[in-house]
């Protein structure tokens, strides 16, 4: 087993001051005195001696020694518990190793680590200032542990890994904060191009938490601890709400040959025929097949008479992809709805709303009333996305043709989608119809919904009222905004050439420009979130693994399964994340810790935890790569009792 089990009482025996070895020192000339001419310990604690003239004696005068090592006198400062560390390392798998700890330990062993944490500030006066000994540096035991266990930790500040560098004999002070020292000192370690500039990058461990920077915003700290952690409250709720409206069924509509659980999307029983000549429905369904979701719009009653144009539309609108259109998929007829109804197939954009009602408070219909104006930035967003999809539709010799209040989506802020494509190319299907007369209506029709939207007024108020007089009226707009309404209306231009979307797009390039920045603004607020989700649904999966190994009994002809072996200490790291308690008994849930440690045992890292069992008898010192292997292999162990392909 990769861990050992200790009773705490053998642990507890290990706390405090090492013991002194017991060695007579007097006749040893104290270093201090030596280097600095004075030992501000010598009339307390220092047991050394103080006297120059007095000759040292014997092999631990450590002028004729060459190591510095933990022995060494100076390094035992009274005060301090740090005792004489041994030389040989200590492995975590020894009872006493516990205490000693040093560096990083997590929260449980780091009281104890206080004790012996090496502090640069405490050893100030050792650092010599002289060439007046060598440091055998490969060798040397800084007293603060970082030795200790075959090399678990790595200190920072433990100079073994620069003796190659240092050879040349030049001291080298790691708090000096002198950088020209530093590369003097080891110039074959550092290079000239700075002091800095080559020191070793240390690669980062790309299994632990690392989210983003934290939230920016002015919160309090008890509301930073989420924010820090999960996507905000309202991106949440959005994308819950898109997939509670996918799930949504309704029983009573019939079920298609291709699709199924159809649900349907229409806000009101009243339908207007002014978009297709024929009543329209439109459903969610899911394909049998594929079990994606899809929209069907039905037009009600229509008989289909030629084969042609539902040929033709297939053709041409099936490979049409465009983020501003709503992608179309197939047409068939049906008699499911007892009548004969033609089926356009769509993509489905959950929470999608139309202009009419985004704006209008739909329905439409005989609707005579004023309505707010909608702000200039926001028509804008509308005209440069309405305008990307007609270029890229005219660039394929295709019209939209149902440019209509009711028909264009809108998800999101401000986000919009063309609908209802090629419903008009079959139900008017003329194949003698110039398409650059089409598109040209493409461009009048476009321009009234942005005046629809602008001016407030449904479309048969504006039907209704001169064009003209309503484009005047927008003196709240800029001038560039009625410009492009003015260019839009207009079929030709006054040198009798006919107007095009590709004119339209040079004349709003501005617009566009702006747009597409608003566009790389939010893609990269997004990615922030990403980023930390990503995070989160790792720690996620590791959650759910641990539950399916833990308390489970049982497993094949074992009994007990989860609680003996590997499991036992899993159990117990499980109490230690997420059962912790304060000094008063109560629940601890602090996030952080929890997603730090599952992060490090999704790492691995060989860090150290103090695990206990709950009626305090039992004391595991171990690692996250320990118990990562444990977990590993119980969870493997439970797969091969499992059909399921595993999480
Ligand atoms: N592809 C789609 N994805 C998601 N929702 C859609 C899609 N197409 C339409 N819808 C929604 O279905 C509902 C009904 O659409 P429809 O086009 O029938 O609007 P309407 O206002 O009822 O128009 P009409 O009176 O002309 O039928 C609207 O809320 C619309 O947002």
């Amino acid at each position: 087993m990769a861990a050992s089990r200790y009773n705490s009482n053998d642990l507890r025996r290990q706390v405090g001051s090492p013991r002194s070895k017991g060695r007579d020192t007097k006749d040893t000339l104290c270093r201090n005195v030596v280097i600095y001419g004075h030992c501000r310990y010598m009339d307390t604690t220092c047991n050394f001696n103080h006297d120059q003239n007095k000759p040292a004696s014997g092999p631990s005068d450590f002028l004729s020694k060459k190591s510095f090592n933990a022995d060494s006198p100076s390094f035992t400062p009274s005060g301090q518990n740090l005792g004489q560390a041994k030389k040989t390392t200590l492995s975590s798998q020894a009872a006493n190793a516990a205490p000693f700890t040093p560096r990083g330990v997590t929260a449980s062993t780091q009281q104890n680590a206080d004790l012996t944490m090496f502090n640069p500030a405490g050893a100030r006066e050792f650092t010599p200032s002289g060439n007046t000994q060598n440091y055998e540096l490969g060798n040397s035991n800084m007293g603060n542990g970082a030795a200790q266990d075959n090399g678990v930790f790595s200190d920072p500040f433990a100079m073994n890994s620069m003796a190659p560098a240092l050879a040349n004999n030049a001291p080298f002070n790691p708090y000096a904060g002198d950088p020209s020292a530093v590369s003097g000192a080891g110039a074959g370690f550092y290079s000239s191009g700075g002091a800095y500039a080559s020191v070793p990058m240390q690669q980062p461990n790309y299994h632990l938490y690392q989210p983003y920077d934290a939230y920016r915003g002015e919160l309090q700290p008890w509301q930073r601890s989420t924010y820090d952690y999960f996507i905000p409250a309202a991106m949440r709720e959005e994308i819950q709400k898109k997939m509670f409206a996918t799930q949504h069924t309704m029983p009573g509509l019939p079920k298609l040959e291709n699709y199924h659980s159809l649900f349907s999307l229409d806000t009101s029983h009243r339908k207007n025929t002014a978009c297709f000549g024929y009543h329209s429905w439109v459903y969610k369904a899911q394909k049998v097949t594929t079990g994606l979701h899809y929209v069907l719009r039905r037009l009600e009653g229509y008989r289909l008479s030629n084969d042609q144009s539902v040929m033709s539309v297939m053709r041409d609108w099936k490979n049409v992809r465009h983020e501003n259109i709503v992608s179309f998929h197939e047409t068939f007829t049906s008699q499911n709805f007892g009548d004969s109804s033609l089926i356009f197939v769509y993509d489905w954009h959950p929470l999608a709303k139309t202009l009419a009602e985004q704006h209008f408070s739909s329905p439409l219909g005989n609707n005579r009333q004023r309505y707010p104006a909608v702000p200039e930035g926001i028509l804008w967003s509308y005209v440069c996305q309405i305008a990307s999809a007609l270029y890229y539709l005219h660039n394929k010799n295709l019209a939209a043709r149902c440019l209509d209040l009711s028909k264009i989506l809108v998800t999101e802020k401000s986000r919009i989608r063309l609908g209802s494509c090629a419903i008009l190319d079959v139900v008017q299907y003329d194949h003698n119809l110039p398409i650059q007369e089409l598109q040209g209506e493409d461009l009048v029709k476009f321009a009234k919904v942005i005046l629809c939207l602008a001016t407030g007024m449904p479309p048969n108020l504006l039907q209704s009222s001169n064009t003209k007089a309503a484009l005047d009226s927008l003196v709240k707009y800029s001038r560039s905004l009625r410009d492009a309404l003015q260019f839009l209306l207009s079929p030709v231009a006054p040198n009798g050439q006919p107007h095009t979307i590709a004119h339209f797009l040079t004349m709003i390039a501005p617009q566009l420009a702006q747009q597409a920045n608003n566009t790389l603004r939010e893609n990269d607020e997004q990615q922030y979130w990403l980023a930390r989700e990503i995070e989160n649904g790792r720690i996620a999966r590791n959650v759910m693994k641990l539950s399916a190994i833990l308390e489970r009994g049982d497993l094949g002809s074992q009994s007990n399964w989860s609680e003996v072996g590997d499991r036992f200490q899993l159990k117990l790291f499980r109490d230690y994340v997420f059962h912790r308690v304060d000094a008063s008994g109560k629940p601890d849930l602090g996030l952080g810790h929890m997603l730090s440690c599952m992060s490090k045992l999704d790492a691995g890292v060989d860090e150290q935890i103090m695990l206990t069992s709950r009626d305090n008898e039992t004391v595991f010192v171990i690692t996250y790569r320990e118990l990562r292997g444990m977990f590993e292999r119980a969870f493997n162990e439970l797969m091969k009792f499992s059909k399921s392909p595993g999480l």
